[in-house]
């Protein structure tokens, strides 16, 4: 039988999968995100910025785990000021955060599983979506090994498969590289390149290269501002030989920076 995805079921009315407008996020106490606008469609769009630019903040607020303070902020068609849909909204996301929890005796199937009864999937189609996740990030060897015994990367590739294990409508990645060796980030890449062909994936990293191998679009923050939004080509036409970095890519993303920390006089 064939396995219903959450975005079959949901109002397919929207225009966006997510928009916010002059959205504003705090970390604790401090404005992380301060001001955004932002539309996100079908596609990989890379989130990249430097340390603190409010890329983990931003995508707490998108998966509902934290609300704005200001603005508006739309995900899969619902405020995320509301109530009324936001467990709709949760049941169709993916969410692999920085830094994730799990029972350390649990196998990565069982870790899986459990995200997937948290995400109300139906009972019937749980064993086969789990396998399925398991495998699309090469965990397949591992499916029946505890979570404790893991190396670091492929603890990372569990947090990845219960991020897709409901096949979501939008996919929240917060630096999923981190920790995988070259090998693994090319198997990463072609699984990037497949999620994104009819969901809305965002993904944080600092790995340029990995934006420009895998990603359709950029959106550059840098002090919870937007610096830039674009193509991966427009990021590289941004750079000149005098920019720091090892790539076009890395040129054009200093470029940027430089240029927009010079406008706002710091
Ligand atoms: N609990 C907190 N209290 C106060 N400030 C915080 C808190 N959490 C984060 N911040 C600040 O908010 C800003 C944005 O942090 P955030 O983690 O969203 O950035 P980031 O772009 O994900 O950074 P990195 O690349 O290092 O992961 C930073 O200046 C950070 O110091």
């Amino acid at each position: 039988m064939r396995m219903v995805r959450a975005a079959e079921t949901a109002p397919t009315t929207y225009p966006w999968i997510v928009h916010a407008d002059g959205l504003q996020v705090k970390a604790g106490t401090h404005l992380a995100v301060d001001g955004l606008d932002l539309a996100l469609g079908t596609g990989v769009h890379a989130l990249l910025g430097p340390n603190g630019a409010g890329k983990t903040t931003l995508m707490r607020a998108l998966a509902t785990v934290v609300k704005p303070v200001a603005g508006t902020l739309t995900v899969l068609g619902a405020p995320v000021h509301g109530r009324a849909e936001l467990r709709r909204v949760r049941r169709a996301l993916g969410y692999l955060p920085q830094q994730f929890g799990f029972y350390p005796r649990f196998t990565v199937r069982e870790f899986v599983e459990y995200m997937a009864w948290l995400k109300e999937m139906p009972r019937s189609e749980v064993p086969a979506a789990v396998q399925r996740a398991i495998d699309r990030v090469g965990l397949t060897a591992k499916a029946d090994t505890r979570m404790k015994t893991l190396s670091g990367g492929m603890l990372r590739r569990a947090g990845i498969a219960q991020a897709i294990v409901n096949d979501p409508e939008l996919l929240l990645l917060d630096e999923p590289t981190v920790g995988l060796d070259p090998e693994q980030r090319l198997d990463f890449r072609e699984l990037l390149r497949d999620l994104g062909t009819d969901g809305c994936v965002l993904v944080s990293t600092h790995l340029v290269e990995d934006v420009v191998a895998a990603c359709t679009d950029v959106v550059l923050l840098n002090e919870g501002r937007l610096v830039h939004r674009g193509t991966t080509a427009s990021l590289i036409a941004e750079g000149g030989s005098s920019d720091a970095g090892d790539s076009p890519a890395e040129r054009g993303y200093s470029a940027l920076l430089r240029r927009h920390r010079a406008e706002a006089g710091r």
